[in-house]
């Protein structure tokens, strides 16, 4: 039997003070593959162990298939984990690894049929009476994958399973597993850092950042809608392009988006997403826009919807197929400090010194948006705005953060079009694709489902 996992305002510390994972709310249906995805340190290993009971619950409540499970022992909870590591035991050959969950539940039982059926499920008939050291990493994974399965559990916890395989292993391995939990059928949370191995195979991904709840939905959702600009930044390749911009709203002219020396007119009718962008007038925002929402075409080639940009080629990067071209439209970029960043309790002071010495861009934007906006989120109970989402602990050093190549704007072409470093080249932005989000890092076009308080 397969089963639903719900988490409801859980909490934890590990020592007095800050929450590792901070009032976190999620229902797994029976069947799904959940993927927690966040960057290091976010608390995605820590929730998993609550649920499998190797960590206790602070505040609130775990409820497998509708119990309240928090003090259920780890052997009643009925789940398989996978680590990283493998955690095969070196003395045992595959087929003793495999067998050894079976030997544990039911002693005197032959584990044999049911270790055989796995390894001809998971194609390891072979190497089964061979010892760990004389595997690849490929196999051992397969053989930590098969000790997981061959007791049939009704969950799979697995932790980052595919970070200590190569590249091309990973995405063979990341290809069975998609399969093999398909096939089973069984509820699966599955930890990773990695968006690309998150989108390729969540029913739905879980975006953390610093303990907190970004965003829950199908990898398309959380792509095309990112709620705010972390889950933006975080999810997508190459890295959505995050402008500084101004919008202005003249009562007797077109609406535009500055960006610094150049800027978007928003075509007339005004869509209803652009409407609503009138109450930023005057305001700072983010402007976000994927390498699709950008094309290189001459004004005259314009489709309705589309509006025109220049920029200065800085740096190609050829990838066979493709073409990431790097371009200086005269712009300034948003930065996302703490997108890699492991919370460090030193990295406070860090903070404090940036702002003394005005801090970077999305902190001087936070910082105007005032920090008793972040008191008036908790208690309200919005949580995954990024007032919190720029305001929280692990705040690195923002040179650190991400390596940028020179360059503000990435656009992806075909290998067929020549270019060259210096070129001036005519740009089409289509207006669909624009993504803008507030001081506070929101978004805010296209509409988030809830408007927002004209008040804010
Ligand atoms: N046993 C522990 N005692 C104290 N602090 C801990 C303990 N385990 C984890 N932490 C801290 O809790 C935070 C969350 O850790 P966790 O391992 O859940 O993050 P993660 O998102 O899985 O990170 P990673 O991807 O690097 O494994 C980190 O700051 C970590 O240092």
């Amino acid at each position: 039997m397969t089963r639903a996992i719900t988490l409801h305002d859980v909490s934890k510390s590990y020592t007095r003070g800050a929450r590792v994972v901070d009032r976190l709310s999620l229902a797994i249906a029976p069947g799904e593959f959940l993927v927690l995805l966040g960057p290091s340190g976010c608390g995605k290993s820590t929730v998993l162990r609550m649920i499998a009971g190797l960590e206790e619950i602070d505040e609130g409540s775990l409820f497998l298939d509708g119990e309240y499970a928090n003090e259920l022992p780890p052997s009643e909870r009925d789940m398989a984990m996978v680590f990283q590591n493998f955690a095969l035991y070196p003395s045992m050959t595959s087929r003793d690894n495999i067998g050894f969950p079976l030997r544990i539940e039911a002693p005197g039982d032959d584990p044999s049929p049911k270790v055989d059926a796995t390894a001809r499920m998971l194609g390891i008939e072979e190497i089964l009476d061979r010892f760990p050291a004389q595997l690849s990493g490929g196999e051992r994974q397969r053989v930590a994958m098969g000790r997981a399965i061959a007791r049939r559990p009704s969950a799979f916890l697995m932790d980052e399973p595919l970070s200590n395989l190569d590249a091309k292993l990973r995405n063979h391995v990341r290809a069975e597993i998609s399969q093999l939990t398909r096939q089973l059928g069984v509820t699966t949370v599955y930890v990773t850092h990695d968006q690309s191995e998150a989108m390729s195979l969540g029913d739905r991904v879980a975006v953390l950042r610093g303990g907190v709840l970004q965003q829950v939905g199908t990898p398309r959702a959380v792509y095309s809608l990112p709620e705010n600009v972390f889950v933006a930044a975080f999810i997508g390749t190459p890295r959505i392009n995050l402008l500084r911009g101004l919008v202005r709203a003249p009562l007797d002219g077109a609406m535009t988006v500055s960006l610094g020396k150049q800027f978007l007119r928003l075509p007339e009718p005004l869509s209803l997403d652009h409407q609503l962008l009138r109450v930023q007038q005057g305001r700072e925002v983010i402007v976000g826009l994927r390498s699709e929402a950008v094309r290189i075409a001459k004004p005259s080639a314009a489709r309705p919807g589309e509006v025109p940009l220049t920029g200065l080629v800085e740096h190609l990067e050829f990838q066979g197929h493709e073409v990431l071209v790097h371009f200086n439209t005269g712009s300034r970029p948003a930065v996302v400090p703490e997108l890699e960043a492991p919370r460090q309790a030193s990295d406070r002071q860090g903070v404090r010194r940036r702002r003394r010495e005005g801090g970077t861009v999305l902190e001087r934007l936070r910082e105007r948006a005032g920090a008793l906006r972040a008191g008036a989120d908790r208690e309200s109970g919005d949580r995954t705005g990024a007032v919190v989402t720029l305001d929280g602990p692990g705040r690195p050093d923002p040179a650190s953060a991400e390596p940028r190549v020179a360059g503000d704007l990435i656009v992806r072409t075909t290998p067929d079009i020549r270019l060259r470093h210096g070129m001036q080249v005519p740009l089409l932005v289509d207006l669909a694709h624009l993504f803008v989000f507030d001081q506070h890092g929101r978004r805010i076009c296209p509409r988030p489902d809830r408007l927002p308080d004209l008040e804010e």
